[in-house]
């Protein structure tokens, strides 16, 4: 039995402190052959680990990393013909490198309050720096992964230990984000 609850191989040896003047760079697949380049030239936010089954993880990972930017900010600089959609139906449009699996760029097109961001990985940028993860997001999920409901309890006193808040589903400025658009477009709330 492990002294520890493993969260992601990144995380688990305390969470670093990003740069918050962190301002974009190049996110590159596992590939050793011809791997996938994906310019991200701007800010992220709402840095988080995510317990959900369809975020990318690396091997033996419990939780993804993941985080948005504007989709003006994405570009596939090299290998682009090795990257397909994972889950045409989903939200976010995940596109994986088809050899290595590492899900490169996520965008939410759909009318939705993400509509305009896309979901990436900030563990592949090739560059330090990037804003270190603030919350831990659809903890329960992990459970469909494979996780022992009986080492909830665990993980979630794990996540507060790195101040990594944890959430069933997202943090409550997202979720409030999430509830306001749907309000505004319901007619319930103007403003
Ligand atoms: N319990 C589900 C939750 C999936 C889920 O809702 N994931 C969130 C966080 S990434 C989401 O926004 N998904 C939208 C999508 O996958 O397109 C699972 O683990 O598969
Ligand atoms: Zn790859
Ligand atoms: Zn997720």
């Amino acid at each position: 039995m492990p002294s520890q609850v493993s969260i992601h191989p990144a995380l688990d040896g305390g969470v670093k402190a990003g740069q918050a003047n962190f301002s974009g760079g190049t996110l590159v697949c596992a590939c050793t052959d011809r791997p996938v380049k994906v310019a991200i030239s701007g800010a992220i936010a709402h840095n988080h680990a995510c317990g959900c089954t369809k975020c990318w993880k690396p091997n033996g990972a419990a939780f993804s990393i993941v985080a948005v930017t504007a989709h003006e900010n994405v570009k596939v600089l090299e290998n682009g013909d090795k990257l397909a959609v994972v889950d045409p139906d989903a939200l976010i449009q995940r596109h994986a490198c088809e050899a290595c699996g590492v899900h490169m760029y996520g965008p939410v097109e759909r009318d939705h309050a993400f509509k305009g961001l896309d979901f990436i990985h900030p563990e592949r940028f090739q560059e330090s720096g990037w804003p270190e993860p603030g919350f831990a997001a659809f903890v329960s999920s992990i459970i469909e992964s494979g996780t022992p409901p009986s080492a909830m309890a665990s993980v979630r006193s794990r996540l507060k230990e790195l101040h990594l808040e944890p959430y069933d589903c997202l943090n409550p400025p997202l979720m409030d984000a999430i509830a306001t658009w749907a309000a505004k477009k319901a007619g319930t709330l103007r403003e």
